[in-house]
């Protein structure tokens, strides 16, 4: 069964039993560009505490290096970008370490900046993503569109993430891509969330994108680097070495069960669901104990609100 955390006791004792405090953003700290209540005090109060701080989100329309910008936008003060890590990140790393993708090769995004972003910094060449080309106002779909007929033969992997710009010629050139040189070109999702959480409404998620190209084109991803995948979580304990030893230090913090709650449960973290994205109370009081999250609480704000009660 999990805890409410609505005490100060209970927050004074969470915050001796955890070093490590692993933030999930949309629906965590922010709603798009809205910021959630008393979130630049609770991470002043966990610093001046000396906890450390690390940003995990499945948000593939940043790199960390826009992150950061957001965070400074919003007065989020004092993060560095090894302190972030995005589902855009994790993908680029995956093509690029694991994957072994020739520099030679190009990438077809069905995504935003992040993403592409993230490739270039590693050295990879990308097509698609935010290319003009591809959202020309007014110019109505035709299936002979060039484009669709002159596929870039130097592509060698095709990437989809959270699209906001999207059209029916950038899912028609990514299915086009997904079938070329019989299904073989690599098909690497950035995170399954169905949907994305923002400011008094639920819009359209990653992974409901992912499954469009995916049922059209007969094909499942070969990888999806977001949480609940562990990768994020392994870079994470490799640069924190005290959290690879005793994971029990470590609190994941996130708004959605299926991805954030998973992701610190699996990588043996406690873990603490906060109610201002995509759970409800409800949600969470019928789940069994295997599933449950240890906390959960109205808002992260009330890490600080209840501290100095
Ligand atoms: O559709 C998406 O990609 C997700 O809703 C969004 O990105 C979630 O981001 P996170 O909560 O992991 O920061
Ligand atoms: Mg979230």
């Amino acid at each position: 069964m999990s805890v409410k955390l609505d005490s100060s006791d209970k927050i004074h004792q969470v915050l001796d039993d955890y070093d490590y405090f692993l933030f999930d953003c949309d629906g965590v700290l922010w709603l798009g560009d809205h910021l959630l209540p008393s979130v630049v005090e609770t991470i002043q109060l966990l610093k001046s505490l000396n906890k450390q701080c690390i940003f995990v989100t499945n948000n593939s329309t940043k790199s960390r290096q826009d992150y950061l910008k957001k965070f400074a936008k919003l007065g989020i003060d004092g993060i560095s970008k090894d302190e972030v890590f995005g589902s855009s990140y994790a993908s680029a790393i995956y093509i690029d370490k694991i994957l072994k993708l020739s520099k030679e090769k190009k990438i077809w995004i069905l995504g935003e900046e992040g993403i592409e972003q993230e490739l270039h910094e590693l050295g990879y060449k990308t097509i698609g993503g935010t290319d003009k080309k591809l959202i020309e106002d007014g110019v109505k779909f035709s299936p002979d569109h060039e484009l669709l007929s002159n596929l870039d033969e130097k592509v060698g992997c095709v990437i989809v993430g959270l699209t906001f710009n999207l059209n029916y010629l950038k899912l028609s050139l990514t299915m086009q891509y997904l079938l070329k040189d019989n299904k073989s070109l690599p098909f690497i999702a950035t995170n399954i969330d169905s949907t994305f959480p923002s400011k008094g409404k639920l819009l359209i998620g990653a992974g409901s994108i992912i499954e469009t190209v995916s049922f059209a084109s007969g094909r499942q991803p070969d990888a999806v680097c977001g949480k609940p995948n562990q990768s994020m979580m392994n870079s994470i304990k490799a640069d924190h070495e005290s959290l690879q030893l005793n994971p029990k230090r470590g609190l994941m913090i996130g708004d959605r069960l299926n991805t954030d709650m998973k992701f610190g449960r699996d990588g043996g973290l406690d873990t603490l669901l906060v109610l201002t994205g995509i759970e409800t109370e409800e949600n969470v009081l019928k789940l069994n104990d295997g599933n449950a999250p240890t906390y959960y609480a109205n808002k992260i704000g009330d890490l600080f609100e209840y501290h100095n009660k």
